[in-house]
Order: C-alpha cells, then structure tokens, then sequence
C-alpha cells in the first residue's frame, strides 16, 4: 500500500521529532499530520527551528474523528495516556503504533506496580503485539495496535534472546548493566536530567525498580520460553543518544565462544538491522548513532564460564521511533528498511 496518511501523537517530544525525521523521507508516506495536547495552532517549525520550511504545519488537536482517517497513528506519549486516549480507536480504522509502555506488559497488575499508573482495559491489552520486530513479525503484521518496546528492551532482549532460546545461557542467573544517554528521558527537563548536574557525572537511577525489568521477563518467557528474574540496573551518561546494555550469563556445560557468535550469526543472518559485531574496536554507541542498527557482541569468560554479551543501540530509533516504523513497514508489506536505510552518523 503507498499513499500512507499518517497521524503523530506527542510530535513535540523526542520521539516525535525522530519519527518525523524518518517518516519525511519514507517513499510510501504522503501526509503526515502532527497532534497536541498543550499548543494546538502552534507553528511546529516555530517551536522547532531545524524544521523550517520543512514542516510549516499548525499542530492539530487531538480528536478521535479525525484520526479515525489516517492509515497510521503513532503516539509518543508519557505512560498513562494511551491506556485511556487509544481504546476508542481500535478497530475504527487506524494502525495504532504506541511508543509508550502502556500496552507491553500483558498483567494489568504488574502495569499498575511497576509504571503506577491506571491500566489499559485488559481486552485492548489482550489484542495488542508487543513489537520487537525480528522476533514478533509473525503477529505484526496483521496487529491492530501495537506495544512498541521500551529502548533498554530492545538492546537487551536482541542481544540474550537467541543465546536463552537455543539454551546455551542460563536464563536463571542474568545480571544486566545498561547505560543510556540522556535523550532517554525525554525533552521535559527534570533534577536527573538537569545539566549541571548529569554533565560529568555517571550515576545509577531506580535501583532494582526499573519498569523494563518486568517487560524483559515477560519478553524472556514469550519468545524463548524461560522464566527467570533477571537483575537489572540503568545508569545515565551524560551524552545526548545511546544505549549500551552489557549481560552476564553463566553458559551451559560445554559451549564454546564459536557456537554463541555462530548462535547469534544464524539467527541474524536475514535481518538487516541487527549486525554480529565481532572486534569489539567496532561496538559503541556512536557505532549506530541516528540509526536503525542493534549491534550485539557476545564473549565467553573462560575462566568463569561466563558471557559476556552487549547490545548497543540509538535509544531513540531501534529503541523508539525506528522501530515503530519498521513495525508499520511489517504491518504494511513493506521491505523492513523502507525509510530507514540510513548510515549511522558516527562523528
Ligand atoms: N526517549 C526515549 O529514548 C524513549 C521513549 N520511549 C517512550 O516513548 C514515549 C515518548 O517519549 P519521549 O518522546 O522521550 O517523551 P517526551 O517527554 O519528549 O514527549 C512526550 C510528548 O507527549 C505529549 N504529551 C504529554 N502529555 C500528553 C497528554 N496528556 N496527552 C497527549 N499527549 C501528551 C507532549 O506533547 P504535547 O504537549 O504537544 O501534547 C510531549 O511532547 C514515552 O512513553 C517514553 O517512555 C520509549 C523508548 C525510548
Ligand atoms: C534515561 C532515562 O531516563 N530513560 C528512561 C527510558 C524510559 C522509557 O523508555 O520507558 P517507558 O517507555 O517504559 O515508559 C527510563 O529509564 O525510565
């Protein structure tokens, strides 16, 4: 299907502008129309200068009627709004594509503990897809909504899943370390987030509380089929985009450094953004900057019979507005990298 007619929700945010800075140069896309919910009539290139004479358009208000006529809608909200903003449009006719962590998590229970926030109704959860792409796109295709994962998910699960799925780690014993920029947290300015403050330091944030903690889990459980605890910890860099998520696992008796690489090698080989990186020199964040790659590395520790596996992302594409789209490029039979084929910015 060409001609696309597509809908942002959250356009002034992060995730926003990246789907924006996509979708603009994606060849099926005709219209893009940008919704608010604080600065309706506002000139968008006003608020944001890089876009002049690019995107002159007055922000919209957000109304069911007129997004039931996009093909697509994105929404690249804060937790807790599409729970109630979404249910009315499902089925009504949009794609619904939601970068938000409100549809991931299938137990209402675990939504309400980890996010503390209102749930969706369990029937909208029921049928919406979590999008991790090379593994679910089986069911993306024909998704009416969809769970766009969080971005330390997407660096970690694209990284360990083929290692616990062909039962070479153990799933029991995971300790995951992961560092993120500060883009991360969106562009509403907070005390973490501050520049005085996060320049030149290196700090930890939500200490073994972390909402992704129970989407790895459930992702564990769903695509490889383990259950497990796993510890998880985040820390803030301060630098603008990246994430780069280290995994300690123990390895099975007998697995050797050659079959994890051949492990992640074989289940990659088909799927243009995941690259096996295996000199390490080529692993980091500016590696894949502005672009839609996951790189993975993975080392066995001989000496404690341990992996040491990575993953490395852009936080606001593979990890947010990328992925959405390679999610609608699935749902609409399109080749995954339509819109997206762009070379990381590296310097
Ligand atoms: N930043 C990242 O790296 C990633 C973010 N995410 C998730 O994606 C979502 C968006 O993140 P990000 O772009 O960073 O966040 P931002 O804070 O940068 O932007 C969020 C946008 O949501 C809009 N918004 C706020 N409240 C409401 C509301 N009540 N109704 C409708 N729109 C509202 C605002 O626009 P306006 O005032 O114009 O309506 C705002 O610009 C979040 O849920 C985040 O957790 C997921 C993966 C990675
Ligand atoms: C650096 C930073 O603060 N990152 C955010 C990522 C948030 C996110 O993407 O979370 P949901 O989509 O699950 O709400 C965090 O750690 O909470």
């Amino acid at each position: 299907m060409s001609g696309l007619k597509v809908g942002i929700i959250g356009a002034t945010g992060y995730g926003g502008l990246e789907l924006i800075r996509f979708l603009h140069n994606h060849p099926e896309v005709e219209k893009i129309e940008l919704f608010t919910s604080s600065e309706e009539g506002a000139i968008f290139s006003s608020k944001y200068g890089h876009l002049l004479t690019i995107h002159d358009q007055a922000l919209k208000k957000i109304e069911a009627e007129t997004l039931s006529k996009f093909d697509v809608v994105f929404t690249s909200t804060p937790s807790g709004v599409t729970s109630t903003l979404l249910p009315p449009l499902v089925g009504v006719g949009p794609k619904l594509i939601d970068l938000s962590g409100d549809y991931r998590l299938k137990d209402l229970n675990e939504y309400e503990k980890w996010y503390k926030k209102t749930p969706a109704p369990q029937e909208i959860v029921n049928l919406s897809v979590y999008g991790l792409t090379e593994w679910n796109a089986g069911n993306i295709k024909s998704a009416e909504l969809i769970a766009n994962p969080g971005c330390y998910p997407t660096a970690v699960l694209l990284s360990i899943l083929p290692l616990i799925k062909e039962r070479l780690i153990d799933p029991q014993h995971l300790i995951i370390d992961a560092k993120s920029g500060v883009s991360g947290a969106g562009n509403k300015p907070s005390q973490l987030t501050h520049y005085s403050e996060m320049n030149e330091n290196f700090a930890i944030y939500k200490v073994n509380e972390h909402q992704h903690i129970p989407e790895i889990e459930q992702a564990i459980e769903m695509f490889a089929d383990a259950k497990t605890s796993i510890s998880f910890n985040t820390h803030l860099i301060p630098m603008t985009r990246g994430i780069l998520a280290t995994t300690y696992a123990p390895v099975l008796p007998g697995v050797t450094n050659q079959q994890l690489t051949d492990c992640l090698l074989e289940t990659y080989k088909n799927h243009p953004f995941v690259r096996v990186v295996t000199d390490v020199a080529s692993l980091g964040t500016n590696r894949v900057k502005g672009s839609n790659y996951c790189d993975i590395f993975v080392k066995l520790d001989e000496r404690t019979n341990r992996a040491t596996i990575v993953g490395v992302i852009d936080n606001l594409v593979k990890g947010a507005a990328g992925q959405a789209i390679q999610n609608m490029n699935v749902q609409f039979d399109l080749p995954e990298k339509t819109g997206l084929d762009v070379i990381p910015l590296f310097i």
